[in-house]
């Protein structure tokens, strides 16, 4: 089962109303990142590859706080702490409107047991701007079974 929106919400912080919705959490957008070298995926193990923060604002007349993002794959980082309760498997979707704007974020299974600031891929297929702090994405939670909880290289990423 599916949990609520405020459910979620006790798993995500910080908060406000506005980022509650019935079914989940809408996450934010902290930062973008322009993937600079290849990684590698091995049969043992993986290697993420060098990335720089991409710059807020180039020109002046532009609106400060606001990624320009040209067509092209970025990673986001999230602007939340997230915590996933055991007895539960998480999954985070596009916010529709990115998504009707020809942008779309890919994202993969949250653990059981993981916590962090997690990121996920976002494709511009078309231009766009995002200001810093919008709401981008939504975060559910389910139930689930599980063993053994996350312990993986991610855990407690990102996290000043
Ligand atoms: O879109 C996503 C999906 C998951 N995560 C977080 C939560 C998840 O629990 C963790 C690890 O994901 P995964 O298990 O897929 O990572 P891996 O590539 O297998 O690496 P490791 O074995 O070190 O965990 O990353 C994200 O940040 N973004």
């Amino acid at each position: 089962m599916f949990r609520s929106g405020a459910f979620v919400a006790e798993h995500v912080s910080p908060t406000t109303d506005e980022q509650v919705q019935p079914n989940g959490v809408d996450l934010t957008l902290d930062i973008v990142f322009e993937q600079l070298e290849p990684g590698r995926i091995g049969r043992d193990g993986k290697q993420i590859g060098d990335r720089v923060a991409r710059p807020l604002e180039e020109l002046e007349q532009k609106d400060p706080d606001t990624y320009y993002l040209p067509k092209g794959a970025y990673v986001a980082r999230y602007g939340e702490r997230i915590e996933i309760p055991e007895g539960h498997i998480g999954f985070v979707y596009p916010r529709s409107s990115l998504m009707r704007n020809s942008c779309m974020l890919n994202t993969a299974v949250w653990d059981a047991g993981y916590e962090g600031r997690g990121e996920g891929l976002l494709q511009v297929h078309h231009d766009v701007e995002i200001a810093r702090g919008a709401r981008i994405a939504q975060l559910v939670l389910a139930e689930a079974d599980h063993e053994d909880v996350y312990d993986g290289s991610y855990q407690g990423e990102n996290l000043e």
